[in-house]
């Protein structure tokens, strides 16, 4: 003979929970078909141990999958949670109006339906305030890597422009000759570390856009690794104080307003240098930088270095000197983007600071 236990019953708008009235119950079988949840498990209940089952066909749909409805048994009863197909309040539990005998509310877990709205509104708060609190960190982990970023890029850049401007002082013309071999090491920290720059513009860490800093990056590091880090014959040129010079100078100021604005922080002084220093310096750099590969042409042409060698009908080889003729050209394109790019980054700034004041 077959029982029927006690059972309480609560709801929320997601789900119905059952608290099956039955201790140390066992072979415990509970599913959902067509709509209806039936139970049956061994156990201690109101009739001593016993076989109980009960039957109980809901109100509206709820979700059938054995996934959609868990069940837990303690030592003291077994509980049983089914997550109703829409979301909402429901006004009773069964299908069948009269309330049957072994069902009752459970008061430890019953909730009205405004309660239970205050409780999502929480839930919602806990969870923004917890989503809150993630972006926070990220953007905390954000900023202390740009900070770090452009600190090191600041000492670096300061280290390169001081001991360029106190060999000048001290050595004059003569510090010209030997700059590469004094300051290219750090140049080429410098230089290879700057590839974060334009991965910070990929993955949108900082609010500005690829092309111009590949252009900056490829242009300056093909000078850097390939004329004056290939070519013997080029680092002990004067030109390669000009290029290294003009470079940090700008970086000096670059990076600081960086650090100050990873903060939301600005010096006016500092803005003004940064969005104002290129315009003289940047058309000297790409001269100096053009000077650089206009000299090493002849170098390439008489050393072979990286030629490509043709088949005989077609000749010997193919000059590198040719692939610098068309950087040449490249580079004032370059320089006409980036020229472009920066002086709507000044307008941008101007206009925004403007704003502000008014
Ligand atoms: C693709 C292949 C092309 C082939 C062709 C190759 C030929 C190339 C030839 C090039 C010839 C030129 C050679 C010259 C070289 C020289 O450098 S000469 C020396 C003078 N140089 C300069 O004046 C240029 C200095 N460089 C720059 O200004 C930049 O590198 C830039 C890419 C040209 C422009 O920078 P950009 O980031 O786009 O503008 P900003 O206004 O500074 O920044 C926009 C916003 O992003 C924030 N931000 C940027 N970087 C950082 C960072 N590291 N950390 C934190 N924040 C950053 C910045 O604060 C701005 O934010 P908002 O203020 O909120 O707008």
């Amino acid at each position: 003979m077959t029982l029927t236990p006690l059972v309480y019953w609560a709801q929320r708008h997601e789900e119905i929970f059952l608290r099956v009235e039955l201790t140390d119950a066992q072979n415990i079988d509970v599913h959902v078909h067509e709509n209806i949840l039936h139970f049956q498990a061994q156990g201690h209940g109101a009739k001593g141990q016993h076989l109980y089952d009960f039957t109980l066909e809901f109100l509206l749909p709820v979700k059938a999958q054995a996934s959609e409805v868990a069940y837990r048994s303690t030592q003291r009863q077994v509980n049983i949670s089914v997550k109703k197909e829409q979301w909402g309040w429901w006004e009773r539990l069964t299908k069948q109006e009269r309330k049957p005998l072994f069902l009752a509310p459970d008061f430890d877990c019953w909730l009205d339906e405004s309660d239970a709205e205050m409780e999502i509104k929480e839930e919602r708060k806990i969870r923004r305030k917890a989503s809150r609190h993630d972006e926070e960190g990220s953007i905390s982990l954000k900023t202390g890597f740009l900070f770090t970023y452009n600190l090191v890029q600041f000492l670096g850049f300061s280290w390169i422009f001081v001991n360029m401007t106190i060999r000048l002082l001290k050595f004059g013309q003569d510090s010209f000759y030997d700059t590469f071999h004094t300051i290219s090491s750090v140049m080429f920290f410098c230089q290879i570390l700057a590839v974060v720059e334009v991965l910070n513009a990929a993955f949108g860490l900082v609010r500005t856009s690829v092309t111009p800093n590949l252009i900056q990056l490829f242009g300056r590091n093909f000078v850097l690794f390939v004329i004056f880090g290939c070519l013997e014959e080029m680092q002990n040129k004067p030109v390669v104080f000009f290029v290294f010079y003009l470079w940090s100078a700008i970086e000096i100021f670059r990076y600081p307003f960086y650090m100050l604005g990873c903060f939301n922080t600005e010096w006016k002084i500092l803005t003004w240098l940064r969005y104002s220093l290129w315009m003289p310096l940047y058309p000297l750099g790409a001269l100096a930088e053009a000077v650089a590969v206009a000299q090493s042409i002849p170098i390439f042409d008489k050393t072979n270095l990286f030629s490509i060698p043709l088949p005989r009908a077609l000749g010997t080889s193919l000059s590198f000197s040719n692939v610098l003729r068309v950087h040449l050209v490249l580079m004032f394109l370059g320089l006409f983007l980036n020229f472009r790019h920066l002086y709507k980054q000044r307008q941008r700034r101007f206009r925004a600071t403007k704003r502000k004041a008014h």
